[in-house]
């Protein structure tokens, strides 16, 4: 499913209208139509409905969905809401009029109280256009609507939702369910905006699918997704053929991050796996997994630190970061395994830390890095407040995976998986039980397997971030709980993932 900005929608607009000849009113008589369709199962034929249509083409689909519904003798009076309508809007004012519909006025004295009464409360008044701070009357009936008991049924965005990001975002519309002209706008993936949606489905109104795949630059990636990339085992492969992955990190106080991403890489299908870290934690991690072998790497006061003697020309791919602590020294391994290594190298947790002073280095990379950071952590690269981040994450991170050529996976409730070339996609599995010490180190171990195994780094990244998310799913739908599942746990939800990917 594609995301796409309201820039982006706009223009897929002017190309239907223009380079296709469709024009905005047939659109606007599509949208209202479609949407009038999908809400009819919801609405009963006795209940009092509200239609609150704006001055934009958002209040004009309003005037569509208030006359389809009145000619299949529903209860509707549309109400005005704000001035100056556009001329498709004033046009499907004139249509419901001359069917016998009545518009009432939301600044008429006694109106605001009277939307009490509703059973149901259509919101077309702020779509795509809506900018800055909210203007009267939109505020005071946004504020009423609100404060009524009607089912609110919300069109493409739910009122005072920008489409793109909440960084103006103050009050909106509370919808039980809004209907998404065509394909879903970040906000409906953004921590503060998106519960204003409530449940949500897209409706198609006709515009070009194939022009708006084009434009759109982000999308969701889903099971079938996963499927048609993920590669296939072959009947002659071995453990050489596999991958030969290379994972850097633990100390003495957190040997449990390397355990769980080694466990983690083993069970999503690496072929062979070293672990480098410190001798004293060898038999730690060894007592959980005797697949994998070991490079005992150079340490002082219980972490790593920087040797020369590192080697990582032998491997398809790297993971380093986890449990190594924030030391200068232990930044200088780090780094140097940037510079060494001439595969992909994924950086976790601490190793995200190190190089926060020397971001060149991953520009200077010619094959790939990945970065995982939580929030905390990218807010930490970009030099913003997590809120701010929390805010606009689809353009910061956009900005962050653009400028230092990386493949950056901004992790959530939605991880947005973003490439260097600003492609992004958002992951929908995983689920809150996720939220705990571990899920992270499981994540770098996943993506560590899925290097190696893939060509395309971006597939390769976004399947590994829907395998981790599913695996807590189908345990949450089977024999756990979000409440006492652990990072450990999603080992075993890892097989049933698999088995249902490769059917
Ligand atoms: N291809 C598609 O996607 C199609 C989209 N279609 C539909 O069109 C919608 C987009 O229509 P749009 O561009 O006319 O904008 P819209 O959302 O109605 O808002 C504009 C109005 O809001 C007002 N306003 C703005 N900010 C405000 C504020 N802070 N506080 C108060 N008022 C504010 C602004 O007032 P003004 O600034 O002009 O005074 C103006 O009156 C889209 O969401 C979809 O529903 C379909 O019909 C067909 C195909
Ligand atoms: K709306």
């Amino acid at each position: 499913m594609y995301i796409v900005t309201a820039k982006e929608m706009y223009e897929v607009d002017r190309y239907a209208m223009e380079d296709i000849g469709i024009s905005g009113s047939i659109l606007m008589e599509s949208a209202g139509r479609a949407i009038a369709e999908k809400m009819k199962p919801l609405i009963g034929t006795t209940d009092r409905i509200f239609v609150l249509c704006g001055s934009g083409n958002n209040g004009g689909d309003g005037y569509v969905v208030a006359r389809t519904l009145l000619n299949e003798g529903y209860d509707v009076t549309a109400v005005q809401v704000g001035r100056n309508l556009t001329a498709d809007a004033a046009l499907y004012q004139q249509l419901y009029n001359r069917l016998g519909g009545h518009v009432a006025d939301v600044e008429a004295d006694t109106f605001l109280s009277s939307l009490e009464s509703a059973d149901v409360i259509i919101d077309a008044m702020l779509g795509l256009g809506v900018r800055g701070a909210l203007r009267s009357p939109y505020t005071e009936t946004i504020q009423a609507v609100n404060s009524t008991d009607a089912l609110v049924l919300a069109v493409d965005l739910p009122s005072g939702v920008p489409a793109d990001d909440a960084a103006d975002f103050r009050e909106a519309i509370q919808a039980d369910y809004t209907f998404i002209i065509e394909a879903p706008k970040p906000t409906a993936f953004i921590q503060k905006t998106a519960p204003f949606y409530g449940k949500w489905e897209t409706v198609s109104i006709g515009l070009p699918a194939a022009y708006l795949g084009r434009q759109a630059g982000a999308r969701t990636w889903t099971k079938e997704d996963v499927k048609r990339t993920f590669p296939v085992r072959q009947p002659f492969s071995h453990k050489g053929t596999n991958g030969k992955g290379f994972l850097i990190g633990g100390g003495t106080e957190m040997p449990g991050s390397v355990t769980m991403a080694s466990m983690a890489a083993l069970r999503a299908g690496a072929g062979l796996l070293t672990v480098g870290t410190l001798p004293q934690v060898i038999p730690s991690v060894l007592s959980h997994l005797a697949e994998a072998t070991f490079t005992s790497l150079a340490g002082e006061n219980g972490v790593l630190v920087d040797t020369e003697n590192l080697d990582v020309s032998a491997y398809d791919a790297v993971v380093a970061g986890m449990g190594m602590g924030r030391g200068e020294d232990t930044a200088a391994l780090t780094k140097r395994v940037l510079e060494q290594a001439e595969v992909p190298v994924l950086l976790d947790a601490d190793g995200l830390y190190h190089i926060k002073s020397d971001l060149e280095l991953l520009r200077n990379r010619q094959a790939p890095t990945i970065l995982t950071p939580h929030p905390g952590e990218m807010a930490m690269l970009l030099d913003v407040k997590v809120p701010q981040l929390l805010e606009q994450p689809f353009e910061l991170a956009r900005k962050f995976a653009t400028v230092y050529q990386v493949y950056l996976v901004l992790k959530g409730t939605y991880t947005i998986v973003t490439a260097p070339d600003g492609t992004q996609l958002v992951n929908t599995t995983g689920n809150p039980g996720l939220g705990k010490g571990g899920s992270g180190d499981v994540l770098s171990g996943i993506l560590l397997a899925m290097l190696m195994q893939h060509e395309d780094p971006l597939e390769a990244i976004a399947n590994g971030v829907y395998v981790h998310g599913r695996a807590a799913d189908v345990l949450v739908e089977d024999a756990h709980s979000q409440q006492d599942l652990l990072a450990t746990d999603l080992m075993k939800g890892l097989a049933k993932v698999f088995r249902d990917i490769s059917l």
